[in-house]
């Protein structure tokens, strides 16, 4: 066999079992392999938790997204498997594996995003500060890595209980010094995109063709669905607003019982956080009007973190836009929200600062 063809096979092997280097040996020369580098000017994204529920159709999508050059795949279980398996797609995004805790820090250096959907899902009867315990822990960690070897990537943020894991690394990150609040956010999108079918389902329009705000946080009151600002405007009985705002507000919970134990949304949320991302990545180019809904720090209310729609760009966050006007029932739901997101925010801060 040819030392060419040898080096071609080797470079194949070491793909498939997860590896992370660069470098190949040809003619018994070591160099810089240019073919894995990925398509010139794409972005490199890391997806953390890659082999679970949400990581794997997230990481099926990312491979689509012509923005990404370069994805790698972070998990503590089968990231061989899911990346041989998303590497056959015939994209130009270069895919790698990273295979356990001794190999994140190669895994996060030189990223531009990392998506974060590592940690526990509900199961029935839970609530998301049920998953407190474990998924705390698990951000701290995977949120020191990112401080350490990409300090300025952009974080998304999509291990529950959001509301709680958001202010977690940020604590880790001020704590290493390198915090931008720019470059943090929680993923709401799943809330937005649930909003937009079911209004789009109550008034008979084709959902693509709504925007609905959600603000405030990711668990249940704290999901402030603001009908009186869809766009394009609807007018609701009230009877339509009780039963959508309880609709976008369980509608995780809904999921939940519907898997009966197997689990919390992963497709829609998959779909979710990959046009989330690709926002990101669209303001990170320097695309203008890039608005989305995100849980940033703020100062949109009196609360530190705040769900709102956010405009994306360079930056990260450049501008987190004031909620409007909010009728009486809004206006009553945002009251009744902050107690419990501020309890959820300090829970956070206490855990990282121990
Ligand atoms: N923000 C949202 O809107 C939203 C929506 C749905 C689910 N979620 C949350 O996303 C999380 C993941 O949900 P899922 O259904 O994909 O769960 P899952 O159990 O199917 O997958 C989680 C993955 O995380 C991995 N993991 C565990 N510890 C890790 C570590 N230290 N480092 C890297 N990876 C690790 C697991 O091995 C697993 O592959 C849950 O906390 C869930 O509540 C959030
Ligand atoms: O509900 C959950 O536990 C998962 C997620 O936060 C969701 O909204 O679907």
């Amino acid at each position: 066999m040819a030392d060419r063809t040898r080096a071609r096979i080797a470079r194949i092997a070491s793909h498939l079992a997860g590896a992370h280097s660069n470098r190949v040996h040809e003619n018994g020369v070591e160099r810089e392999d240019c073919r894995a580098k990925g398509g010139a000017g794409g972005f490199k994204v890391a997806v953390l938790g890659a082999s679970g529920g949400i990581g794997q159709p997230l990481s099926l999508l990312m491979k689509m997204n012509p923005l990404v050059s370069v994805l790698h795949l972070y998990d503590v279980v089968n990231t061989p498997g899911v990346t041989a398996d998303v590497s056959h797609m015939d994209t130009s995004t270069v895919v790698r594996g990273f295979l356990g805790k001794e190999q994140l820090e190669d895994a996060l250096v030189g990223m531009d995003l990392v998506i974060i959907p590592a940690g526990i899902p509900r199961k029935p009867g839970m609530t998301r500060d049920d998953l407190f315990k474990i998924n705390a822990g698990i951000v701290r960690t995977l949120c020191e890595g990112v401080a350490k070897c990409c300090p300025n990537a952009l974080l998304n943020i999509i291990s529950n209980p959001v509301n709680s894991t958001v202010p977690i690394a940020a604590e880790v990150l001020k704590k290493a010094g390198v915090y931008n609040p720019k470059r943090l956010l929680g993923v709401t999108t799943l809330d937005v995109v649930r909003a937009n079918t079911f209004v789009a389902e109550v008034v008979g329009v084709d959902p693509k063709d709504i925007d609905v705000p959600v603000v405030g946080g990711h668990a249940g009151i704290t999901i402030l669905p603001l009908l009186s600002q869809v766009n394009p405007r609807f007018s609701f009985t009230n009877e339509e607003i009780e039963y959508l705002t309880n609709r976008i507000q369980n509608g995780g919970t809904e999921v939940v019982e519907a898997k009966a134990g197997t689990g919390s949304a992963t497709l829609s949320m998959a779909f979710a956080a990959a046009k989330f991302a690709d926002a990101c990545l669209r303001g990170l180019r320097g695309d203008a009007g890039v608005e989305y809904c995100a849980f940033v720090a703020s100062e949109v209310t009196e609360l530190p973190f705040f769900a709102s729609k956010v405009r994306l760009g360079r930056a990260g966050v450049e501008e987190a836009f004031p909620l409007g006007p909010l009728n009486s029932y809004e206006r009553s739901g945002l009251e009744k929200l902050k107690k419990e997101l501020q309890a959820s925010i300090d829970k956070g801060f206490a855990f990282a600062r121990q």
